[in-house]
C-alpha cells in the first residue's frame, strides 16, 4: 500500500509520523510534495521519506492520495493532477471547508474521496479524526483508512456536516487547549512555580482530566463537582471563570471556527 501526501506541512508531517510510529506502513512506501524544495528537504531530513516538489510523480504512484493543502490552493493542486491520477485511487482530503461536490466537481465526479477532519495530537498517537466517505468508495477500502487513521489515535465515521463540526471541536481545539495550558502556568508562574515546571503540570492536570471523561464516562460536570470541595479552594476558581464567561468564549470559539468553515 502506497501513501501520497500533496502537502506536508504541520497536519500531514504529524499524520506521517504518527502512522510511521506504529509500522503500519514502511518509509519507502510514503511520498510527500511540497510547494518549496527548502520545506521537501526539511521532510525528507525529519521524517525519512521521500518529498519533492513534484505533485505528479506523488499523486501517480499513490494508492492513497492525501490532499494537505490549504483549501485555497486545492484548486490549482486539482488541475494539474485531476487528468493522471490512477483508476481505483482513494483520494483523502483533510482540507476544511470543501466538501465532496466541490471535490468530486474538482477531481472527477466518479473519483473514490474521503473527506477526514484529523488534528495535530496525531503527532503523539493522540489524534481524533472525522471520517466522511462518498459513495463509491469500498466498504473494504473504509475500513482500511479507519485503520491507518486509528494507528495515531480515535476515527469514526461522521455525517458531512458533523465534519465541520468536528473540524472545530477535535480540529481546531488543540489551539485551545494550548491556551488554556499556556494560561494556567502563567497563573503557576505568577505565584513562583518555575515556568518549565508549571508547563509541566498544567500539561499533565489537562491531559489527566480528559483521560478521566474518556476512561471513567462521568459526566465532565460531575468530574468538576468531585474536585470542587464544599469552602474549598477550587470553587473559587471556578466562579471566577463563570463571572468571566469562559464556557460561553468557548461554545463561540467552536461556532466561529464552523462558521469560517462555511466560508472557505
Ligand atoms: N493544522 C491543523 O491542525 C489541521 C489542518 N487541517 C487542514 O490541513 C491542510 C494543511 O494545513 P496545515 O498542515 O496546517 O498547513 P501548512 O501550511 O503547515 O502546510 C501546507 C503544506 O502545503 C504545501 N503546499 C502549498 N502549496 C502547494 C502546492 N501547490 N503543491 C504542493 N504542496 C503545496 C506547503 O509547502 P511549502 O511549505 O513548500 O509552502 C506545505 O507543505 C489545510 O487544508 C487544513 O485545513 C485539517 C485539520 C487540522
Ligand atoms: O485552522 C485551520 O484552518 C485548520 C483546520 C482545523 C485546524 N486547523
Amino acid at each position: 500500500m502506497t501513501l501520497g501526501f500533496i502537502g506536508c506541512g504541520n497536519m500531514a508531517s504529524a499524520i506521517i509520523s504518527g502512522i510511521l510510529e506504529k509500522e503500519i506502513v514502511k518509509k519507502e512506501e510514503i511520498f510527500a510534495s511540497t510547494k518549496s524544495e527548502v520545506s521537501a528537504q526539511k521532510i525528507t531530513d525529519a521524517l525519512g521519506i521521500s518529498c519533492s516538489t513534484d505533485n505528479l510523480a506523488v499523486a501517480k504512484k499513490a494508492d492513497y492520495l492525501f490532499l494537505c493543502i490549504k483549501p485555497q490552493f486545492c484548486g490549482d493542486v486539482a488541475e494539474e493532477i485531476r487528468d493522471c491520477l490512477p483508476d481505483g485511487q482513494v483520494l483523502i482530503s483533510i482540507i476544511a471547508g470543501k466538501n465532496l461536490d466541490w471535490l468530486q466537481e474538482k477531481f472527477g465526479t466518479d473519483k473514490k474521496i474521503i473527506r477526514t477532519m484529523p488534528n495535530t495530537p496525531a503527532l503523539v498517537g493522540e489524534g481524533i479524526t472525522g471520517v466522511c466517505p462518498n459513495q463509491f468508495v469500498s466498504p473494504d477500502e473504509i475500513r482500511q483508512v479507519l485503520t491507518l487513521l486509528r494507528s495515531f489515535g480515535r476515527a469514526d465515521v461522521v455525517t458531512e456536516p458533523i465534519l465541520d463540526v468536528v473540524g472545530a471541536v477535535s480540529g481546531s481545539s488543540p489551539a485551545f487547549v494550548f491556551l488554556f495550558i499556556e494560561a494556567l502556568a502563567d497563573g503557576a508562574v505568577a505565584e513562583g512555580m518555575p515556568r518549565k515546571q508549571a508547563y509541566e503540570f498544567a500539561s499533565q492536570a489537562v491531559l489527566g482530566s480528559a483521560k478521566m471523561v474518556l476512561e471513567t464516562g462521568i459526566h465532565p460536570g460531575a468530574l468538576k463537582d468531585m474536585v470542587c470541595s464544599p469552602a474549598g479552594t477550587t470553587i473559587e476558581g471556578v466562579n471566577v471563570l463563570e463571572k468571566e464567561g469562559m464556557r460561553s468564549a468557548v461554545m463561540d470559539a467552536v461556532r466561529a471556527c464552523i462558521a469560517k468553515t462555511k466560508k472557505l
